[in-house]
């Protein structure tokens, strides 16, 4: 469990988060989304911040608690943007999200030729880093976070992981977004905690278990995809004509723009 409390977050003399009270259980991906502006980055923020504003506790320990190195192994973060302008290959990059771990090279190497293939680049291994497109790039991070992590349970240590996702999808094409969920999801339904930062709400609607819609700082609405993504809700967040309707093809609910 992932239970975040009166967290503020002031810059500038601005109050750009203020969280009274989110729990997030093992076995729950929750999609964070909201408009431009709404403080996902600022929330995913807080959560990787060495000094923890207000009171975060993972698994029922202070994050200030946690070890560092135990912190590593079961935190992982991929930011909406990287730089690493090395001639690293693309296996040094992934097995760099081993280094947290006293686990021998051979398993390390295994793990990150895994996670390679779960990200469907296990032929790009031996390609240098810096000549792979935006997309490709999203996947090799992704990777190399997996590896941190654990891409399955046997390979996790007393803790699911936490995996925080800031905006997974966005360099990626229809088919390469749709398995990038399916890992989240997996992680999720093994018992980690996963948070999304999506803009897609069609995506989000698919595979979240839960939605936090944040507006101006705030938790507008929290909960089911059904309770949280009404027209309502959507169109007071993000001020457009937004229609909301039972998916014609299966479960679930598809948002639709109207003129
Ligand atoms: N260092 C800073 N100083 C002042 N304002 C900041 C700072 N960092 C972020 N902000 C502001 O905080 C607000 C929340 O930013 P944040 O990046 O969390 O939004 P977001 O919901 O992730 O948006 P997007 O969908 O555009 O990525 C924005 O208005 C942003 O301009």
């Amino acid at each position: 469990m992932l239970e975040i409390q009166e967290l503020v977050v002031r810059k500038s003399g601005r109050t750009l988060l203020e969280i009274a009270d989110l729990a997030v259980a093992g076995g729950c991906l929750m999609a964070l989304v909201g408009p431009n502006g709404a403080g996902k980055t600022t929330l995913l923020s807080a959560l990787v911040n060495p000094k923890p504003r207000g009171r975060i506790r993972l698994y029922d320990k202070p994050l200030e608690r946690w070890k560092t190195r135990d912190l590593a192994q079961v935190r992982g973060f991929l930011p909406q943007q990287f730089q690493l302008a090395a001639a690293f290959s693309v296996r040094d990059v992934v097995e760099l999200g081993r280094s947290p771990h006293l686990t021998p090279r051979a398993l390390n190497q295994a793990v990150a030729r895994e996670c390679l293939e779960h990200v469907g680049l296990g032929h790009a291994a031996s390609r240098s880093y810096l000549t792979l497109s935006g997309g490709e790039a999203q996947r090799v991070h992704l990777a190399r976070v997996l590896a941190q992590i654990g891409p399955r349970p046997d390979l996790w240590g007393a803790y699911p992981p936490l995996l925080l996702l800031d905006e997974p999808t966005a360099s990626l094409d229809l088919g390469q977004r749709t398995a990038v969920l399916k890992i989240a999801k997996r992680i999720a339904k093994a018992g980690g905690i996963v948070i999304a930062v999506l803009h897609d709400l069609n995506i989000a609607a698919r595979y979240a278990d839960e939605i936090c819609l944040l507006s101006q700082g705030r938790i507008y609405a929290h909960g089911s995809v059904g309770a949280t993504l009404t027209a309502d809700n959507l169109r007071a967040v993000y001020q457009a004509n937004l229609e909301v309707v039972p998916h014609p093809a299966q479960a679930g609910l598809l948002v639709l723009e109207q003129d």
